[in-house]
């Protein structure tokens, strides 16, 4: 199965703390919310990566803010699922796709969907979603460039989500809205679970 088509919305998650990551993974896990994206922001990220992948089986865990071939390889040794990107240039693109794992590169213009298209693509990030000219301008790219889905992110809240699910070419979104810093910071999984039950449920409401 496509990584877009897994769950309604893909948690983006920054971990300042390691002991936080598993119990947050499996609160999100127990909300609906699978697949898991850890950017590579912080000191402990690649570290949380590898203590999901052995600790929450049942999570699809992934590494964003992916920018160099060092962070592929380094993403691919920690035990990551898949690749996110906040840009797009060829080396990383080369790197992303030799790794064998399925990866969204990120884009925010009609070029650059074209120039992943020309390789194959289908799938790719469209990111700063909302910067960028969030939904109608997602709904302009429709039309010129059928065949292309992409997983909106940026600036993207339960509130909006659904709007952005509505369109053809979206099959998820991304957030950091899931993991608010407080809650991690005082351990409330439980508050975690909640947001991703809320967003979880997008799928049927939309
Ligand atoms: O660095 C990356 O590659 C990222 O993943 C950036 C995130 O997509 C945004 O930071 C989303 O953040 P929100 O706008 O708070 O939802």
């Amino acid at each position: 199965m496509s990584l877009l088509d897994i769950a309604p919305v893909v948690p983006v998650v920054v971990i300042d703390d390691l002991e936080t990551a598993v119990p947050m993974a499996r609160a999100l896990v127990a909300g609906g919310l699978p697949v898991i994206e850890v950017t590579l922001r912080t000191a402990p990220a690649l570290k949380a990566v590898k203590r999901i992948a052995a600790e929450v089986p049942e999570a699809v865990i992934g590494t964003g803010t992916v920018r160099t071939v060092g962070d592929v390889l380094a993403s691919v040794d920690a035990g990551a699922k898949f690749l996110v990107s906040p840009g797009s240039t060829p080396a990383l693109v080369n790197a992303m796709q030799a790794s064998g794992l399925p990866f969204l590169p990120g884009v925010a213009t009609a070029s650059e969907v074209m120039a992943l298209a020309e390789r194959g693509l289908t799938e790719m990030k469209f990111f700063p979603a909302e910067a960028a000219g969030g939904l109608p301008y997602l709904k302009s790219l429709a039309g010129p460039l059928p065949g292309v889905r992409f997983c909106p992110t940026g600036g993207i809240k339960l509130a909006t989500a659904p709007d952005y699910l509505a369109l053809p070419n979206v099959g998820c979104v991304g957030g950091t809205w899931l993991t608010p810093a407080d809650a991690l910071a005082t351990g409330d999984y439980a508050r975690i679970e909640k947001l991703a039950a809320e967003a979880a449920a997008l799928r049927q409401a939309s």
